[in-house]
């Protein structure tokens, strides 16, 4: 199974410009997470702060019991084998043909001989569908292939964390398909933790166990992809549709003038962009038929119950519904719509919510995010868990 990686607190600037603040968030065990966010917004350098090859401010990043923040270059030399990292381009090596780009991290950390390098090498390109592509050079293959070489680089030192950053940078959005296919495919068959850096929403509504976003420096939310999927906050509405309406700018963010006067422009008619209201849950996407069960989705659903009563009342019903009759009788929970012919919706165990900044967004943890021209600090809450819903 996947490593674990607990963040509290973590912050990063660089000089005087604060990057992010406080982040806290928990990557569960082999579940797949993605990160959104406007762009500059610190994804990338988030990624970095992970591997230890940014170093952060303050706070912790736990991962097996070993504080990557604080611990000795000895011990971050050790953490970063348990990652696989695809950069956006794939970083292969544009003078060596895939075969060598893939053995590359065998040959440089292991003692392993040629003959087991072989058999690791070719088993990873078929994972990742290039097979036969082993002599072609960097150079003379799609940005598609180029990325899945990069993915079976990143797993062939069996990597319990693997990181993605925007898989989409450059890919139509069949082929974006295609590769978060490859993503929950692979998660399947090794149980290894993803996190996935994103603008893509497609992807984020649709591949993803967890979902979070980043937005003027923080954390704004991070939990069960139903409760950002079910939120009414503007700002990761406003994401989700890509429409210029809402407090996301050409530079990140908007002042209240500025907000104003686009408000006014929009209710006078202006188009605001996106085509449709992207809202609700979609289905998730599933690994292709034969390949094993994903484990991590099966935890996560005894996870997700457990926190249920915990969550926002529109990210519970998502949940509910996306369960099968006999999960719903299993957990004890039934779907809204049978609770308004009388019918009991919510878990029936309501004891403490174990994690609860997995989905619940408590007050300590909850982003506080200063919306210009506000006196104070907004505070980005779920609805109130106890106003009705499940
Ligand atoms: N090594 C560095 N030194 C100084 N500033 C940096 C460094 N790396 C990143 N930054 C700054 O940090 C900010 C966040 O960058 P980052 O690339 O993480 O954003 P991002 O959210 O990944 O953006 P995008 O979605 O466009 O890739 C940017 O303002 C960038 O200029």
């Amino acid at each position: 199974m996947g490593a674990e990686v607990v963040i509290e607190g973590l912050s990063k600037s660089f000089g005087k410009q604060a990057i992010w603040r406080d982040v806290t968030l928990t990557l569960p065990p082999g579940e797949v997470s993605a990160m959104l966010g406007p762009s500059g917004t610190g994804k990338s350098v988030f990624l970095k702060s992970m591997i230890g090859l940014l170093k952060p401010d303050k706070g912790r990043c736990m991962i097996n019991g070993v504080d990557i923040v604080t611990c000795s270059e000895h011990q971050l030399y050790e953490v970063r084998k348990l990652f696989g990292v695809l950069f956006q381009d794939g970083a292969l090596f544009g003078s060596m043909n895939l075969y060598d780009n893939v053995a590359f991290p065998l040959r440089e950390h292991t003692k392993k001989s040629e003959t087991e390098v072989r058999r690791i090498v070719l088993e990873k390109l078929e994972m990742t569908g290039l097979n036969g592509a082993d002599k072609k050079l960097p150079g003379e293959i799609s940005g598609g292939m180029r990325k899945r070489a990069g993915l079976a680089r990143a797993l062939v030192l069996d990597p319990q964390i693997i990181l993605v950053d925007e898989p989409d940078s450059g890919l139509d959005p069949v082929r974006t398909t295609y590769i978060s296919q490859l993503f929950l495919d692979v998660n399947a068959q090794i149980d290894a933790t993803f996190l996935i850096v994103t603008h893509n929403i497609n992807l984020a509504r649709t591949v993803p166990d967890n979902l979070g976003m980043l937005f003027r420096k923080e954390l704004v939310m991070f939990g069960p992809r139903e409760v950002l999927l079910t939120s009414e906050e503007p700002v990761v509405k406003q994401f989700l549709n890509g429409k210029m309406d809402g407090p996301i700018g050409m530079s990140e963010e908007k002042d209240s003038a500025q907000l104003a006067a686009e408000r006014a422009m929009f209710e006078a008619g202006h188009h605001s962009g996106g085509v449709e209201d992207v809202s609700g849950v979609p289905p998730q996407m599933q690994p292709t038929p034969g390949v094993p069960t994903r484990m991590g989705a099966v935890r996560r659903k005894d996870r997700v119950m457990q926190i249920l009563s915990g969550l926002p009342p529109e990210a519970q019903q998502s949940i509910i519904e996306s369960l099968s009759p006999e999960e719903q009788q299993r957990y004890g929970v039934r779907p809204q719509r049978l609770a308004a012919a009388g019918h009991r919706s919510a878990p029936r165990n309501d004891g403490p919510v174990p994690n609860q900044h997995q989905g619940q967004l408590p007050d300590d943890q909850v982003a506080h995010i200063p919306h210009p021209g506000r006196a104070g600090n907004h505070r980005l809450r779920p609805q109130d868990p106890g106003s009705g819903g499940a």
